[in-house]
């Protein structure tokens, strides 16, 4: 038997995938597993080391590429991010909804591989209240904060390509986003309910 299609979400830093997935994950137990990529970003208070991101060196991360370990890696403001092939294989195995949170380039690369996963674009309402979401959330560096807002532009041009995204869910009311998050997956949901 098949297992249940992986899911992507994807979307500007700050746009509320986090969020979402965090309660998703919290409402649905045991339905979803979480692929937990590697970076070469610090910690912030609060992530832990193999549950957020596995935390790592640019020269061990370099190192694991050139073993063939990632399905997809890329750069995003300054730093290295990449989804190994063992965190997805972890929660395939289990027959879990695989989540994946990755940027734009990662789901260019995923649609290269036989994942086929449901891609799924969280959008901000608008530039001005994703910068203020970003701020409030107090994560930042100045630098790196415009560092986000400049891929954000990028990402919400390239997310309205035709054939990019199956859904691209705005995030302005947090329920109504949930809402309609949970909708789309509601018959992989009851797959994986099913089987158990
Ligand atoms: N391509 C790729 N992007 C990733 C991966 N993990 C995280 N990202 C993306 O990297 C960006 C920055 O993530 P992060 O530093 O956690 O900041 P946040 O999204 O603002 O919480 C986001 O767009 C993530 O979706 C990965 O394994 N591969
Ligand atoms: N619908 C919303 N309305 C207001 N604030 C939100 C909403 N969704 C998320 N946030 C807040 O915006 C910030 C960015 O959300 P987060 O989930 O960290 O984004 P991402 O994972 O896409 O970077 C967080 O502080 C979060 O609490």
């Amino acid at each position: 038997m098949s297992g249940p299609r992986p899911l992507v979400l994807s979307g500007p830093s700050g746009a509320g995938k986090s969020t979402l997935m965090k309660r998703l994950m919290k409402e649905h137990e045991g339905v979803f597993g979480f692929s937990v990529s590697h970076t070469t970003r610090s910690p912030r208070p609060g992530e832990e080391n193999g549950k957020d991101y596995h935390f790592t060196t640019r020269e061990a991360m370099e190192e694991g590429i050139s073993r063939g370990d990632f399905i997809e890696n890329a750069e995003f403001s300054g730093n290295l991010y990449g989804t190994s092939k063992a965190a997805i294989e972890d929660v395939l195995a289990k027959n879990l909804i695989c989540i994946l949170d990755v940027d734009i380039q990662g789901v260019k690369r995923i649609k290269d591989t036989d994942l086929n996963p449901i891609y799924i674009s969280i959008q901000p309402p608008s530039m001005e209240i994703l910068e203020k979401r970003l701020r409030d959330r107090q994560t930042e560096t100045e630098e790196s904060l415009q560092k986000r807002l400049d891929a954000a532009r990028i990402d919400m041009e390239l997310s309205k390509e035709p054939g990019v995204f199956d859904i691209v869910i705005i995030n302005d009311d947090l329920e109504r986003a949930y809402e309609e998050l949970k909708d789309v997956l509601t018959e992989e949901i009851n797959k994986v309910r099913e089987a158990q």
